[in-house]
């Protein structure tokens, strides 16, 4: 049975990268996608702004919706300080297996906690199952019709404190205009705009942070 892309990614990783170096792993990937077969990693320079965006809150508690093969769950996860940990949210089981070995090759799973499900049933268990008091950190790469309706369900489950920060990927390709249309019209929000390119691509695309204010 061929191999999906994938499996052939984390094998390029495997077989290129180095062990135990998160950065490595994320220039392996970002090789492999730009070069060999284009793949929906958050890719170096949309990542560059995820980076400033968690240095910046320096979150004990970051959630990721929709992990994929792992490529941000590593870029979240290596800026973590100690102490500190990344859930991830992933409901394709064969995407949750090739991101679950591609965390522990980057050497970050002692920080990332891989949550396989949906994000509609993993969120509101957050508190009780997971232990979760708020989220200091969200990043959204998920289905994009997911969002709005997730962004809600945080706070239903009061998942969200004053100053919780959400980043959330393709804002222009794919696009998420019911999430943009929420979030801008939303008092409860403070929202940036960053605009920058698809991944691997000259396409462009933006992030959107937007900031609770309780
Ligand atoms: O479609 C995109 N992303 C959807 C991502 C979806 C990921 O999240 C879960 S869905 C899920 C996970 C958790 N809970 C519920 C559902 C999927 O199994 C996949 O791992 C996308 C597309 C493009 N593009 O150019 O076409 C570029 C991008 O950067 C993108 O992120
Ligand atoms: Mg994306």
């Amino acid at each position: 049975m061929n191999q999906s892309k994938e499996q052939r990614i984390l094998n390029f990783v495997l077989q290129n990268a180095v062990r135990g170096d998160p950065c490595s792993v994320m220039d392996t990937i970002d090789k492999y996608c730009s070069q060999k077969e284009w793949a929906m990693n958050v890719g170096n320079e949309k990542g560059l702004i995820l980076d400033k965006t968690v240095e910046e809150v320096n979150p004990s508690v970051a959630l990721e919706l929709g992990t994929y093969c792992g490529y941000s769950a590593v870029r979240i996860a290596r800026l973590l300080k100690a102490g500190a940990r990344l859930l991830t949210v992933e409901f394709n089981p064969e995407f949750a297996a090739i991101a679950k070995q591609m965390i522990e090759f980057a050497g970050v799973q002692d920080k990332v906690k891989l949550l396989e499900g949906p994000s509609e049933e993993i969120i509101p268990q957050l508190k009780k199952k997971y232990e979760v008091d708020t989220l200091d950190f969200v990043f959204l790469d998920h289905w994009k019709d997911r969002y709005a309706p997730d962004t809600i369900l945080l706070q239903e489950c009061n998942l969200l404190r004053k100053g919780s920060v959400l980043l959330a990927d393709n804002i222009i390709v794919p696009g998420a205009p019911e999430f943009l249309k929420y979030i801008r019209n939303n008092p409860r929000f403070q929202c940036t705009n960053y605009p920058s390119h698809l991944e691997y691509m000259k396409v462009e695309d933006a992030m959107e942070k937007a900031v609770f204010l309780g």
